[in-house]
C-alpha cells in the first residue's frame, strides 16, 4: 500500500471517529440534563473506571491499557465540560507536576488556575471559586507533604479522587547540539534525580548546572535562550514551547507522587476498588492501647490499612496527636460503616474514592 492510500484510510476513520464522538457527546449532554434535574454531581469517577475496565477487558487491538486510559480520560474530561464547565485550581506554577496530575484527571478543556500555595488551593475550593483543587500529598521517596495533611484537618473539604503520577523528567532545549549548551536549569533535586543522564551526556562538555526555584521556571528560561536547556516536566516543555530532546531521563523510574483531588461536597458511589481516608482524633491518646484498640477494629474485620500518619494536635504545650488513616474499601460498605458508627464523635470521613493501583 502506498503512503497516500494509507493516509486516505486514516482520514476515513477519523471522519467516523469524529461522528461517533459527536454522537457520544449528544448522550453526555442528555446525562447532564438528567443530573441537573436530579441535582446530582457531574464527575463520577466510579463510572469512568467501569468504562475503562470494560474497554480494557474487551480490547484485542494494538492499544495497551495506558493508551486506552489516556484517550478516554480526555474524552471523559471533554464530556464533563460539556455537562458543566469545570474550574480546577492546582498548586502551580504552570507546568508543575501538580498541573500534570490535574490535567491527567480533568483533560485539556477544563479551566485551570495555578495558585502559589497549597493553602490557597484549599481556600479556593472552600470559597467556591473553583469546583476542584489538586494538591500533592506524598512522594514515595521523600514522604508526606505535611502542609497538605494538616490542611485536611483544618479545612472541611472532601476527597473526590486521587491521582498518581510517575515523576519523569524531560530534557528540553532549542540547541541542536549538546556541545552548544552553556547552561542547564532545573530544581536542585532534579539534578540529583537525573545525575546518571547528566554524567553520561555532558562528560567533558562545558555546560553549567544552574539551580532555579521550579522546573517550570527552568523551562521558561530555556525558552528564552537557545544555548540553554531545562530538566523539567514534559508538560512544562510543551507549555513554553521548548523542544523535547529526551524524555524519562531520571535515574530511577520508581519515583511517584500522589495527589488528592479536593471538593467541597462530594460522595462517590462504591466502585469495587476503593480507598477511604479518615481523620481520627481519638480521646486520651496518652493512655495505653487507645490507638492499638482503634486499629484492632480494622484488623478484626480484615480491612487493610494502607496508610497511617500521626500529626501534632497543636493543643497547647502538650504532645498530642491526631491520625490520618487510609484503608481499602468504601465507607458505604457495612464493615467500615460499623467502625464509623462506633466513632461518630472522634472520626471524620474525608472520602471514599477509586483506588489507583
Ligand atoms: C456522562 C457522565 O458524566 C461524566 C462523564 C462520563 C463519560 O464521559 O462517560 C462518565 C462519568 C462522569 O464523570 C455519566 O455520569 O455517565
Amino acid at each position: 500500500m502506498t503512503l497516500e492510500s494509507l493516509r486516505n484510510g486514516i482520514d476515513a476513520l477519523d471522519d467516523q471517529l469524529l461522528d461517533l464522538l459527536n454522537q457520544r457527546m449528544e448522550l453526555v449532554r442528555k446525562v447532564g440534563e438528567v443530573k441537573r434535574t436530579a441535582n446530582t454531581v457531574i464527575y463520577r469517577p466510579e463510572r469512568e473506571k467501569q468504562i475503562l475496565d470494560r474497554l480494557h477487558n474487551q480490547n484485542s487491538g494494538l492499544l495497551n491499557r495506558s493508551a486506552i486510559e489516556a484517550i478516554f480520560l480526555e474524552i471523559f474530561a471533554v464530556s464533563r465540560n460539556l455537562e458543566l464547565p469545570e474550574r480546577v485550581a492546582y498548586l502551580g506554577p504552570e507546568g508543575s507536576f501538580t498541573h500534570q496530575a490535574a490535567e491527567s484527571r480533568f483533560g485539556a478543556m477544563s479551566a485551570y488556575m495555578a495558585l502559589p500555595t497549597i493553602r490557597s488551593v484549599f481556600e479556593s475550593v472552600e470559597t467556591g471559586r473553583v469546583r476542584f483543587g489538586v494538591v500533592p500529598i506524598e512522594n514515595n521517596q521523600e514522604g508526606v507533604v505535611s502542609e497538605a495533611i494538616d490542611l485536611l484537618l483544618e479545612k472541611d473539604l472532601r476527597i473526590a479522587a486521587e491521582a498518581q503520577i510517575p515523576v519523569h523528567f524531560t530534557f528540553a532545549t532549542q540547541a541542536e547540539n549538546l556541545a552548544d549548551i552553556t547552561h542547564i536549569y532545573s530544581k536542585d533535586i532534579a539534578f540529583r534525580q537525573c545525575s546518571r543522564f547528566l554524567a553520561d551526556s555532558f562528560d567533558g562538555l562545558k555546560a553549567e548546572f544552574v539551580p532555579v526555584e521550579s522546573t517550570s521556571k527552568a523551562a521558561k528560561m530555556a525558552a528564552q535562550n537557545p544555548k540553554t536547556a531545562a530538566l523539567c516536566s514534559h508538560i512544562a516543555a510543551k507549555l513554553f514551547d521548548v523542544p523535547v530532546l529526551f524524555d524519562n531521563i531520571e535515574d530511577s523510574d520508581l519515583n511517584r507522587t500522589r495527589f488528592l483531588i479536593l471538593a467541597k461536597d462530594f460522595a462517590n458511589q462504591p466502585s469495587g476498588q476503593d480507598k477511604t481516608t479518615l481523620i481520627a482524633k481519638l480521646p486520651n491518646t496518652e493512655s495505653p492501647g487507645v490507638l492499638a484498640e482503634f486499629l484492632q477494629e480494622f484488623n478484626a474485620r480484615r480491612i487493610n490499612i494502607t496508610k497511617i500518619e500521626s500529626r501534632p494536635l497543636r493543643n497547647g504545650a502538650t504532645f498530642q496527636y491526631w491520625f490520618l488513616l487510609e484503608c481499602e474499601g468504601h465507607a458505604d460498605e457495612p464493615q467500615l460503616q460499623e467502625i464509623l458508627n462506633h466513632h461518630t464523635a472522634d472520626v471524620k470521613l474525608l472520602g471514599s474514592y477509586v483506588r489507583v493501583s
